[in-house]
């Protein structure tokens, strides 16, 4: 996989991560949301349910105390009177030989009822006397007064008196749960009393998806229970908006995060930064290209040319000599190739003293007078090589400041060569006032030599110069022996280029002046 497609895939990942984390997180949230909401209904049904069996109580202890045994209408006036402040009874019966005989709501039956079996006994564990409570759900009552209403009744006896309990009054109140059931649990049987018959089984019987249910149980009344169900359907179709928003939002801080991680990628892996950090990672380390005497072909010196390889790659001289310049480390990087090359160099023995040693210089750290630091480095100055400071021709060289620095060097021994000559910047009135030693023909003037081109024929003419003001000359670029023999015919003195040796790390430089006659 290509550099660029990791960098895409990371950052694509990281979005990706940072949305399906933020949409559980989402989740998660949502769903405590719901739970919360569903724990509420169920400790509202159950609050229902107590207040229920309160009322139950309330009514059938004191109507069962009065003893009537007849439907006498004082017993009916008592059963009113009970029934007229309920909330969940809605009708009183009363019960002669098991056959109920009169209602709140109709008054003395023409035909008394029977008694139907109850769903369940419940021991009444308040009264001592045969009061068990028999309780009956009825799924479509229609009471006596109102035939036309059909009603889902709890109808409860006790004693000589039944109450019809109306469920309705549970689901009129504020709960917001679609699904919830009322059970009588008794040993292992279970009753159906209000709400959705068997969601109570169901929520035992089946694995549920997690937060949407609730079972809870009365703690003052054994056996009532209640199961709550809100689909995560409906809850997100009642938080739509909510919901859509929090998306949205999850998947912007997606978005985002890729975009952060492509930056920041992109920032660590940019030649600036690579530049930068190499400086104290050890990342650049220094090449040994020889120079050699065209008359004689032997190797008389070597260019030290920096190169740069870290965890991204190989960075050429041509990316990171404009970085190392923009962000002004030019003598830093400076001090670090000396104290590095004059190390790998000082232990090579087979350089004989007087080998030429070219480091380049920053022309920036001419004018700013770094360049006079040189000479208080005992390295260099009691180094047993020809120190030659290569710097190109440039305008900052045009100062008498500059000047001042290049004769302070001089006099402690340094050679100086005029680099790049003929590009850029070229003022040859400096060429006798800047004390310099050597001069050095670009390599496009070699390269033109094979097409016999307008630089090619300059040669000459720079030669000229150089014996009028008595240098030495260095061609770079020489990679064939047309080239090489043009320029020794031209009086060219020393030669450097692919045809002699690449720039080569210390080891191979040191294999290779094993081989030359020096
Ligand atoms: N201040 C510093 N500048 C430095 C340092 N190291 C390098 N540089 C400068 O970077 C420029 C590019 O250098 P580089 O890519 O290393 O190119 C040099 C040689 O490799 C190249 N060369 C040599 N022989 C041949 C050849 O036969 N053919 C061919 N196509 N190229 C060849 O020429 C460059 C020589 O550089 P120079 O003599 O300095 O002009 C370059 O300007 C370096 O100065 C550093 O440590 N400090």
């Amino acid at each position: 996989m290509k550099k660029y497609q990791q960098k895409s895939l990371i950052a694509v990942l990281t979005g990706v991560l940072v949305f399906v984390v933020g949409s559980l997180v989402l989740l998660y949230f949502a769903g405590h949301k719901l739970a919360a909401a569903i724990q509420k209904d169920a400790k509202q049904i159950v609050n229902h349910i107590d207040a229920a069996v309160s009322e139950r109580r309330q009514i059938l202890f004191p109507l069962n105390a009065l003893n009537f045994s007849e439907c006498s209408d004082e017993n009916l006036l008592e059963m009113r009177r009970a029934l007229f402040d309920a909330k969940y009874v809605v009708d009183i019966g009363f019960f002669k030989n098991n056959q109920l005989v009169c209602t709140t709501g109709s008054g003395v039956l023409k035909t008394p009822i029977n008694d139907r079996t109850p769903d369940y006994i419940r021991n009444n564990l308040e009264s001592k006397n045969d009061n068990n409570i028999r309780v009956r759900f009825e799924p479509k009552l229609k009471i006596l007064l109102f035939e036309e209403r059909i009603m889902q009744v709890v109808i409860v006896r006790q004693g000589n008196y039944n109450l019809i309990m109306d469920t309705a009054a549970i689901s009129r109140s504020n709960i917001a749960a679609p699904y919830w059931e009322i059970t009588y649990k008794t040993g292992s049987d279970s009753f159906h009393l209000a709400g959705k018959s068997g969601l109570s089984k169901e929520l035992a019987s089946h694995k549920q998806i997690p937060f949407e249910t609730a079972l809870m149980c009365s703690d003052k009344n054994t056996g009532y229970c209640v199961a709550v169900r809100t689909p995560w359907s409906e809850f997100f179709a009642d938080n739509q908006f909510l919901l859509i928003i929090s998306l949205i939002l999850t998947c912007l801080t997606g978005v985002s995060s890729a975009l952060i991680v492509d930056y920041q990628i992109a920032a660590r892996r940019s030649t600036n930064n690579r530049v930068r950090k190499g400086l104290t990672k050890g990342s650049f380390y220094w090449t040994y290209q020889p120079i050699i005497c065209l008359h004689t072909g032997k190797v008389i010196g070597c260019e030290v040319l920096a190169r740069f390889e870290d965890k991204y790659g190989p960075l050429y001289p041509d990316e990171f000599i404009p970085v190392i310049r923009k962000n002004n480390l030019t003598w830093s990087f400076t001090q670090a190739m000396v104290a590095k090359v004059l190390k790998e160099l000082t232990e090579l023995d087979d350089l004989p003293t007087g080998f030429k040693v070219s480091i380049n210089i920053f022309p920036c750290d001419v004018e700013l007078g770094n360049v006079s630091l040189l000479t208080q480095e005992p390295a260099l100055i009691n180094s047993r090589f020809i120190i030659c400071l290569e710097i190109t021709e440039d305008e900052y060289l045009d100062t008498s400041i500059a000047h001042a620095h290049f004769r302070t060097l001089v006099d402690s021994g340094f050679n100086l060569s005029l680099d790049d000559f003929g590009t850029g910047y070229s003022n040859l009135r400096n060429l006798q006032n800047l004390s310099f030693h050597q001069l050095k023909i670009d390599r496009t003037f070699v390269q033109d030599i094979a097409t016999q081109g307008l630089k090619a024929s300059m040669i000459p003419n720079i030669m000229e110069l150089v014996r009028k003001f008595n240098y030495t000359c260095v061609a770079e670029g020489i990679e064939t022996t047309e080239q090489e023999a043009m320029l020794k015919s031209a009086g060219v003195h020393y030669g450097q280029g692919w045809k002699y040796g690449r720039p080569m790390k210390v080891d191979k430089f040191k294999r290779y002046i094993a081989q030359q006659t020096l």
